[in-house]
């Protein structure tokens, strides 16, 4: 699945490319004002910070809801205290858009970060020219080369790279990059098997100062607390946010 869920999101871009050449997109990502610092919203503090996802469907459980305006969403996401949205931008599988990430954008003031299947420089200038401060790269869809190729991209242009792992070994590659912002997801992409206790199991692995995120599968505040017990500094949410009153659920989150 990953791997088809990645080859699609390069066919996608080469279609779009076709419409909007590299060099257009490169000078609209140059054009953006700096990007939020997104290491500074995520610092660790004395309580689980959240990242806020915009998601209406997924390959694993179709449909979650009909978000017809993410800029509304994600002010609530806001005003319920998330300390960065998420934007899945990918569109076949989980109904997203770079549109989206544009309107979420211009709505707040948190960081944005654009989530994907990012393997060309191509989808990381188009994420810095829709407005996103942060990419994700997927260590188990890229090999070293590109990991590290997409890596350097990413900073240059003064964005943050999400390097997500799902295992001690990718978790050790996204360490060699010198990765500030590592998370963990429970979610293994291939079989959308659900493990809350990966975090716990790789988190010594993390390296010192890089900040720890554990992704996928919060669905309460008991989550929150688990992976809080197991050194998250962060939580990365969807399902549970866009299935229930997205402020109310972010109190009770954050209240852990
Ligand atoms: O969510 C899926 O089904 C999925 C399938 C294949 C690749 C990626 C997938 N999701 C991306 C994510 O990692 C999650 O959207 C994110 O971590 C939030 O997860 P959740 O809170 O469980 O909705």
């Amino acid at each position: 699945m990953l791997a088809e869920l990645t080859a699609n999101a390069v066919a996608d871009a080469e279609a779009r490319r076709q419409t909007r050449p590299l060099a257009e997109v490169e000078r609209a990502a140059l054009a953006r004002p700096a990007a939020i610092d997104a290491l500074e919203a995520l610092r660790p503090a004395d309580r689980v910070k959240v990242i806020a996802e915009i998601k209406r469907s997924s390959p694993s459980r179709g449909a979650l809801a009909t978000i017809t305006d993410p800029a509304a969403l994600a002010r609530d996401y806001e005003l319920g205290g998330a300390s960065a949205i998420s934007v899945l931008t990918e569109g076949r599988r989980f109904g997203g858009s770079l549109d989206d990430l544009e309107a979420v954008r211009e709505a707040v003031a948190l960081p944005v970060l654009r989530k994907d299947f990012l393997s060309t420089p191509y989808q990381v200038f188009e994420a810095r020219a829709a407005g996103a401060d942060l990419a994700l790269l997927i260590v188990a869809a890229l090999d070293d080369a590109t990991l590290a190729e997409l890596y350097a991209l990413i900073t240059e242009l003064g964005m943050t790279a999400l390097v997500e792992a799902h295992s001690a070994e990718e978790l050790d590659r996204a360490a060699a990059l010198g990765a500030k912002l590592i998370g963990v997801n429970a979610r293994d992409l291939n079989t959308f098997e659900l493990d809350r206790d990966l975090f716990g199991r790789l988190v010594d692995r993390f390296p010192d100062g890089a900040i720890r995120v554990a992704e996928s599968a919060v669905l309460s505040p008991d989550d929150v607390a688990h992976y809080r017990r197991a050194g998250a500094d962060a939580v990365l949410v969807g399902e549970a946010l866009v299935t229930s009153d997205p402020v109310a659920t972010l109190s009770a989150f954050l209240a852990v």
